[in-house]
């Protein structure tokens, strides 16, 4: 069988640019969720439910021309976001199921 033919010298650079994406993308994330675990604490200490369709009408609007404008399709944004907060609300309703029987702090804005 012949040999594989060479990986080109750009896609290796391009390569080197993409795991740094990568890291970027997982140190954000995970940064994120530290925020959205502080918030789903919060909701279930004030007797909130763990989705936001308001909130997330919003977002989805402003995304969607976010995209437009970086040049990312809008269906795939919409996609990532709807599979990131997925995971988000998740975890909300476990923390909240974790507080199930406790009474909901009535005033958490003090
Ligand atoms: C984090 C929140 O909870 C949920 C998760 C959201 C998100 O991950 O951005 C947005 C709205 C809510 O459905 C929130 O209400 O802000």
């Amino acid at each position: 069988m012949p040999d594989a033919p060479r990986v080109p010298a750009e896609i290796l650079q391009l390569r080197e640019s993409i795991d740094n994406i990568d890291a970027a993308l997982i140190y954000m994330l995970a940064e994120r969720f530290r925020c959205t675990e502080r918030v789903g604490q919060l909701k279930a200490t004030g007797g909130l439910p763990p989705a936001d369709l308001e909130r997330e009408g919003q977002q989805i609007e402003r995304l969607a021309g976010i995209a437009q404008t970086a040049g990312l399709d809008p269906v795939f944004a919409e996609a990532l976001r709807a599979f990131i907060v997925s995971e988000v609300i998740r975890r909300h309703e476990a923390i909240a199921a974790e507080r199930d029987g406790e009474a909901p702090v009535l005033d958490i804005y003090s």
